[in-house]
């Protein structure tokens, strides 16, 4: 957390894009874009702007309680907010050229209330705590409290072009402090607050930004040079891109999505990353899956989903209408799994993976597809918990295709 409030122009910051995320309902990775671009920020400056975002959208519930205002008032009342959130954590007020003064003695009091609701406390909405609560029964409240914190920064090194060592040689020299992680091969965990995609070693495709439970998913995937694969919801390519390094440039790996913006996005990282047997396409129709019929050794199904498992990064989920969409989704995720699984070829394996730790997204969707596609043998499955790894939370299940 900060050691020294924010300066007043921070402030505003803060406040706008929690404004654009709030009221105007933009994501919070654009809300940030939209307002850095053309400031010039210094890098640890902009770190303290992001910490101060992210753990206000993180409880936002918690700071509206204790300075006494509604999430729809933020437009209005941020700036008391934003003062609330200076006391909460013992600094100073921000210097904001106009801002709504907090009762000290209030907020005391507040606080103390707050410390008796714990739901509250972890910055939980009603209608979260109520789904974690009936889906992870007496693993939900480690949860709860994990997905509170804020999230580390990790790097995936790029096998395509380096190794994990020389890549933190490299950073260290370019001032980036980074570790090892230990569970995970291919995961750096960066320490400072460096901008790192100023970086000669990003800018050469040495690494990506990536969580380490995400490299756990596209590692499940254990892709072979040589082999067919399909990434059927790639969206910007993050685990395709990782895949493609285990397949070494060589064979044939074909990323698909809905959406032709990600998989431009896509094409220009892996270009970037030296990635060059990416094939991207399209999903037009249902075409499109029929024709690559019992054609791949791989299929990842890396499913839209509630993103409950990234509430961390992706706090502002907690403040939409995630609770209405979820039905809607775990639908799609059924029809993407019946219709897209056709492209296994025998003895290929099926890997689907959601960014939910919710059961009803993961093993309830895998069991209720087993049970209707007896082509399919179940192989292994695991749900990467907040809680037990410190990484995001994600699902994964692999399935073997043994008959047509
Ligand atoms: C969880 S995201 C994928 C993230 C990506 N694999 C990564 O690692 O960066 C899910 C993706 O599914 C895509 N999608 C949504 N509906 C789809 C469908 N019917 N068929 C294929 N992809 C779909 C979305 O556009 C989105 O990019």
């Amino acid at each position: 957390m900060l050691t020294y409030p924010l300066s007043g122009s921070s402030s505003e910051l803060v406040l706008n894009v929690l404004t654009m995320v709030l009221t105007q309902g933009k994501p919070l990775d654009r809300a940030y874009s939209h307002n850095f671009s053309g400031v010039k920020l210094d890098p640890t400056e902009q770190a303290r702007i992001t910490v101060v975002t992210g753990d206000i959208l993180r409880r936002l519930n918690l700071y509206c309680f204790i300075v006494d205002i509604e999430p729809t008032e933020f437009e209005r009342l941020g700036s008391k907010l934003l003062n609330g959130w200076h006391l909460f954590h013992g600094l100073e007020l921000p210097k904001m050229q106009y801002s709504l003064q907090v009762d000290a003695k209030l907020l005391a009091e507040k606080i103390e209330q707050a410390k008796l609701n714990q739901v509250l406390w972890d910055g939980c909405p009603q209608w979260l705590d109520e789904l974690g609560q009936a889906q992870l029964q007496k693993k939900w409240p480690a949860e709860r409290q994990a997905l509170m914190q804020a999230p580390k920064r990790y790097l995936r090194v790029n096998t395509l072009k380096c190794d994990r060592q020389s890549l933190l040689t490299k950073l260290s020299k370019e001032g980036v402090q980074a570790k090892e992680v230990d569970d995970v091969d291919s995961a750096i965990e960066v320490i400072s607050d460096s901008a790192l995609f100023r970086t000669e070693s990003f800018k050469n495709g040495l690494f990506e930004q990536q969580d380490a439970g995400s490299q756990l998913v596209a590692a499940a995937v254990d892709a072979k040079p040589g082999m067919r694969v399909v990434d059927a919801c790639a969206g910007a390519g993050g685990k395709t891109l990782h895949i493609a390094a285990q397949m070494q440039g060589k064979g044939r790996l074909l990323a698909m999505d809905i959406e032709q913006w990600k998989l431009d996005n896509l094409k220009t990282r892996a270009k970037r990353a030296g990635a060059h047997n990416v094939e991207t396409r399209i999903i037009a129709s249902s075409k499109t899956i029929k024709r690559l019929k019992l054609t791949a050794d791989r299929v990842l199904l890396d499913v839209p989903c509630s993103g409950l498992g990234v509430l961390k990064r992706n706090p502002d989920s907690k403040w939409r209408d995630t609770a209405e969409r979820l039905p809607v989704l775990i639908d799609l995720q059924k029809q993407i799994i019946d219709s897209y699984s056709r492209m296994v070829k025998v003895g290929g394996m099926l890997i689907y993976a959601t960014c939910s730790i919710m059961p009803d997204e993961n093993r309830h969707q895998v069991d209720r597809f087993l049970a209707e596609h007896p082509q399919f043998e179940f192989i292994d499955d695991e749900t990467i918990l907040v809680s037990e790894r410190g990484f995001d939370g994600f699902y994964l299940a692999r399935m073997k295709r043994v008959s047509e």
